[in-house]
């Protein structure tokens, strides 16, 4: 069988609420994430001899079982009963490293619908959020992409639709040099905000009753001006990390930027613009500061999906 190939884009989040704490220890989110156009990709060869390996050109991830790609491929194959299938998987990274894009989690969730189409399995849709579940909080998203609701941990997903008669477009901002542990700023978040947690489920609905309804979603369809983003996690990370407030104020200066904002649980930040125009001209406008700072920029569109197999 000929290779194949597999998308898998990286997302921002244009909202990130932190209602409150759940039994299993993880906090109860309400976010809407949405697909960019920066997309790492995947490459993988059917083998017979039960090994799912793993080549990456960044020699700083580890392409051993900790790596999302080939835990998902094992989960996969455990699910599947067929202890021979293998794999040789080739990943090109794009999308930076500890970011708050969710690279780690698109990257497992390339490997699940390709390995699923690479072995033959059939498992479907449902089934992939299922293990996606597991597999990580921002991987059920990562499998279907565009723009969507997320609630509970971040798996519980309701999909939007953007403006596509001119959708929106970003500069994207993050320091090589950083970057920000996940668990490091739920658990900063708890101790900073914990005392003000939200615990009764029907403040939880409440809550995601008005995200609903927010002037956000009218401004992702294309009917009214954009709100201030908000991001629970910015407001620990922004005090504690120098650049996401150096990064924040050049960002801040663009010319006819919609908003400004960190994603996830950062370090990257990016200001949102009308159309891919607009985010090219403030990029190059400010390119010389960027570079001063030391940060690595990108301009790219929003993507209406997720992980995705490549003809
Ligand atoms: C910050 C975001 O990227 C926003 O989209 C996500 O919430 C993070 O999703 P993720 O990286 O897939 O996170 P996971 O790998 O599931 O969890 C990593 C750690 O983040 C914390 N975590 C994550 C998700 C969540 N709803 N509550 C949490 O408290 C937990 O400490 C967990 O051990
Ligand atoms: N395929 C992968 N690509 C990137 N990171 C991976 C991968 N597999 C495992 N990881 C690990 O996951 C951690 C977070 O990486 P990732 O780039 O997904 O961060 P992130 O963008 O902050 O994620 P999120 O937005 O989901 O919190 C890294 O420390 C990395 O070692």
């Amino acid at each position: 069988m000929a290779d194949l190939c597999v998308r898998a884009p990286a997302k921002i989040n244009l909202h990130l609420e932190v209602l409150g704490l759940r039994p299993d220890g993880f906090h109860e989110l309400a976010m809407v994430m949405q697909s960019i156009d920066l997309a790492d990709s995947l490459r993988l060869r059917p083998t017979a001899d039960g090994q799912i390996s793993l080549q990456c050109d960044r020699a700083e991830l580890p392409t051993d079982s900790s790596n999302l790609v080939v835990k998902a491929g094992e989960m996969l194959r455990a699910r599947s009963g067929f202890t021979e299938l293998g794999a040789q998987i080739v990943l090109e990274k794009r999308i930076p490293i500890g970011a708050g894009l969710a690279g780690g989690s698109s990257n497992g969730a390339a490997a699940l619908i390709g390995l699923n189409e690479l072995w033959g399995l059939g498992f479907k849709s449902q089934e992939l959020h299922s293990m996606a579940a597991e597999l990580g909080s921002d991987m059920p998203f990562c499998l279907d992409g565009g723009t969507q609701l997320c609630f509970g941990r971040g798996e519980l997903l309701e999909a939007l639709a953007f403006n596509s008669t001119e959708p929106p477009a970003l500069l994207l901002l993050k320091h090589p040099g950083v970057s920000v542990s996940t668990p490091w700023a739920y658990g900063r978040c708890k101790e900073l905000r914990g005392d003000f947690y939200l615990e009764a489920e029907a403040d939880f609905e409440q809550r995601r009753q008005a995200l609903r309804q927010a002037p956000l979603l009218g401004a992702i369809a294309g009917n009214g001006s954009w709100p201030p983003l908000r991001n629970d996690l910015q407001a620990v990370v922004e005090p504690e990390v120098e650049t996401v407030r150096q990064g924040l104020a050049l960002l801040r200066q663009t010319e006819q930027h919609l908003a400004v904002a960190m994603s996830g649980s950062g370090p990257s930040l990016f200001a949102l613009f009308s159309n891919l125009d607009q985010a090219r001209t403030a990029h190059a406008d400010l390119a010389e500061r960027f570079e001063l700072y030391g940060f690595e920029s990108w301009c790219c569109g929003f993507s209406d999906r997720g992980a995705s197999l490549l003809p």
